[in-house]
């Protein structure tokens, strides 16, 4: 059996990687090693009711090169830190890791398999040993409307994205929870008294989320509002959010060159808990009928819902509070846009957590184990 080694597993992306591995009992087919960055020699997790081993240190080379495989879910400045003398110790095993900071290198590929199997495959055969889980936004952009992709049939892509409290970490959910209660707080006699003026209560929730609703990871009030830039900014006006679009969505692709697709919009996070949408601009290379193009993104991948352009539908099945937690992509809103022959909307859905974060490592380990 393979020995795998996990870090950053109770972590958030770490532990629904965690519960995403019991449930399908990947367990049972590695020999798994736990490793800390915090406490090491305390106990190790819980698995599928079975005590494992004291945790090892997760910052030691030499604990780490006794794995064949390494999965890691602990951030970017772990990798960076690690990933680099491990490699220089000799060690030759896989790599799996969350983080963004190998992904566009080029002896690194973006995992996710049921839109790029073949470039994984391609790469495996070729020794390539770093396999990386893509950005969240773009592993549901491309879980959604991927069969348009693969028919070759989109000529660009804005992307205008609502993205969850979740893309930023666990406290930044925390944070939208507790402003989510200062709001109610601020005007929890009014609400009980259903003659109180609505210009009052909005007035104090005004008040409320202006001065009130912490701030301290979002940086700006999220509960009742939203916040139009994620991440860092770039010299050319994007967000490094934005940026991702065009770089990896190519990269997954494995394009190159004068063959990359342009993909661009604005990224903003809202108060959603672990839901990423995309509200899509699609220009097809050709315009084709809505049943074909319906067939097309429905062939993309056995997980995509697709919801028809219905109002009571798209209220009842487009929604966070339908996805959360499952490992359906939901794709909706699909019509022709007025704005000339070939430009088509999507609304696409999906919990980044799952296919946005651990769903594609944990597929990418099962794949090495063959
Ligand atoms: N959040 C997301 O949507 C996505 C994240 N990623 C990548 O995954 C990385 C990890 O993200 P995420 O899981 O959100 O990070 P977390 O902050 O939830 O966890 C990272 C590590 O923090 C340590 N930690 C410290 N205190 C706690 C605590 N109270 N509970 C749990 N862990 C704690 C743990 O390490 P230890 O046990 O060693 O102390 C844990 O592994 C990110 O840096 C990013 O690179 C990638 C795609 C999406
Ligand atoms: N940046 C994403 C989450 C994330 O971790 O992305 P990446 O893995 O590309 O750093 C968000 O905030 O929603």
């Amino acid at each position: 059996m393979k020995k795998v080694g996990f870090v950053g597993w109770r972590g958030m992306v770490g532990s629904v990687l965690m519960q995403r591995m019991q449930q399908e009992r990947d367990f049972a087919q590695i020999e798994a090693h736990f490793y800390s960055t915090s406490s090491a020699g305390g106990p190790g997790p819980v698995i599928e009711g079975q005590a494992t081993p004291a945790l090892k240190d997760a910052t030691s080379i030499d604990a780490l090169r006794a794995m064949d495989v390494i999965v890691t879910c602990q951030g970017g400045d772990y990798t960076k830190a690690i990933y680099p003398q491990l490699r220089s110790s000799g060690w030759d095993g896989y790599w799996i890791d969350a983080a963004s900071a190998l992904r566009m290198e080029d002896d690194a590929v973006i995992v996710l398999d049921p839109v790029n199997r073949d470039v994984i495959d391609a790469a495996l055969a070729k020794g390539v040993k770093n396999y990386i889980g893509g950005n969240c936004t773009n592993s549901i952009l491309l879980m959604g409307v991927g069969g348009l992709f693969r028919e070759g049939l989109v000529e660009w892509v804005s992307s205008m994205t609502y993205q969850a409290a979740s893309g930023g970490g666990a406290n930044h959910m925390r944070e939208l929870l507790r402003g989510m209660g200062v709001v109610n707080a601020a005007v929890a006699d009014e609400l009980a008294t259903p003659a109180s003026a609505i210009l009052d209560i909005d007035r104090k929730v005004a008040a409320a989320i202006r001065d009130d609703v912490p701030t301290e990871y979002f940086g700006a009030p999220l509960a009742g509002g939203l916040i139009p830039w994620i991440d860092a900014q770039l010299p050319n006006g994007q967000s490094k959010e934005e940026w991702k679009g065009r770089a990896e969505v190519n990269k997954i692709l494995g394009k190159r060159g004068d063959a990359m697709i342009p993909v661009d919009g604005l990224c903003v996070r809202v108060g959603a808990m672990r839901c990423h949408s995309l509200a899509l601009t699609i220009k097809l290379t050709r315009d084709l009928p809505l049943d074909e193009i319906e067939a097309i993104i429905r062939s993309g991948n056995d997980w995509v819902k697709w919801v028809p352009n219905e109002r009571a539908l798209t209220v009842q099945e487009l929604t966070p509070a339908v996805i959360t937690g499952s490992l359906q992509i939901g794709v909706g809103r699909v019509r022709k846009l007025e704005l000339g022959a070939g430009y088509l909307s999507a609304f696409v859905i999906g919990d980044q957590l799952l296919w946005g974060a651990a769903e594609p490592l944990r597929r990418m380990l099962r794949i090495l184990l063959g």
